[in-house]
């Protein structure tokens, strides 16, 4: 398969992860971006095509994927636009927010489109995307999407665009909510007197233990968290806590605004000028 990647930061660095040399070859994968020093790093590592500028390569490619900021979504698909004239491929964008709609008026009525929201993870292999296809794209081209994603983890896909937003706000930005939560077990802990390197430890293992345990248990979490919590013991003293500060109602609405956010970037960055 022949790839490019139109943007090569953080995200497009985690696919490319795991993508060379498992469905494309470093030579067959392309990456424009206009930062000499990404192209660089991404050229050492993988053996990559590299160019500072969308030219004919990229209309080569089986699979081009948008891998810009959402900000800059429009100005990419207009320079992308002239190199699409004639062919077929398939544009995989990975933009929060940025409608299959507005993409396709944006790079002159193109269909073969399908819209997918990855997460960190990928870069081990361990990532999660929700994905959705325009009506344009082909099953094959769908079939090409799904195994770019499995390249780097599991893939969910949906049958309406509109959820890709809460998609985004629960696992494209999760990661992140994660490591705020391991930010705050590993500075409890150190106020508690344990070290840095002892908190880091037992936060990071309680967390991927308890992740698999619920991943591999028939019972729903909210059983696996009872069955830690005694009766007026230590983890009762805890939620108990977490209760009287809303901590989940917290969360609940964080994952809302985050979701809302994407709706919203949608419709700020979509309009026409
Ligand atoms: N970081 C994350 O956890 C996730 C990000 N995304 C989406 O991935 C996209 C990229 O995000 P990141 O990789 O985090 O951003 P980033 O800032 O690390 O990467 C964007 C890259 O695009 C390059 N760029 C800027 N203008 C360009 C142009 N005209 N042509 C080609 N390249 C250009 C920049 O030099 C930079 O290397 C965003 O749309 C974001 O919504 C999706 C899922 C998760
Ligand atoms: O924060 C953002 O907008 C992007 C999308 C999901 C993760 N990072």
């Amino acid at each position: 398969m022949k790839i490019s990647f139109i943007g090569g930061g953080n995200m497009a660095t985690a696919l490319l992860a795991g993508l060379v040399g498992k469905l494309a070859a470093g030579p067959d994968i392309h990456v424009v971006d206009p930062n000499q020093d990404a192209l660089q790093r991404l050229d050492t590592k993988y053996g990559v095509s590299v160019a500072r500028e969308i030219t004919a390569r990229v209309a080569e490619s089986d699979v081009i994927v948008l891998s810009v900021k959402p900000q800059q979504m429009r100005e990419v698909a207009a320079a992308l636009r002239a190199q699409l004239a004639g062919g077929n491929p398939l544009v995989l964008s990975i933009a929060a927010g940025i409608r299959g709609a507005d993409l396709s008026r944006w790079l002159g009525g193109y269909g073969a489109i399908v819209r997918c929201m990855p997460n960190t993870p990928a870069l081990i292999g361990q990532g999660v995307t929700g994905m959705v296809a325009m009506p344009g794209a082909s099953e094959e081209q769908k079939s090409a999407a799904d195994g770019i994603l499995r390249a780097v983890g599991k893939t969910v896909w949906l049958d309406k665009e509109e959820l890709l937003d809460p998609v985004t706000a629960v696992s494209g930005s999760g990661p992140a909510y994660v490591f705020f939560f391991l930010e705050a077990m590993q500075q409890a802990a150190l106020e508690l007197g344990l070290s840095a390197e002892q908190g880091r430890q037992l936060a990071l293992a309680t967390f991927t233990g308890a992740a698999q345990l619920a991943a591999q248990s028939d019972e729903p979490v909210e059983v696996l968290r009872q069955r830690v919590t005694s009766k007026g013991g230590t983890t009762y003293a805890a939620i108990t806590s977490m209760e009287q500060s809303g901590v989940k109602e917290a969360i609940v609405a964080a994952i809302k605004a985050a979701s809302a956010r994407g709706r919203e970037m949608g419709d700020e960055l979509g309009k026409d000028a």
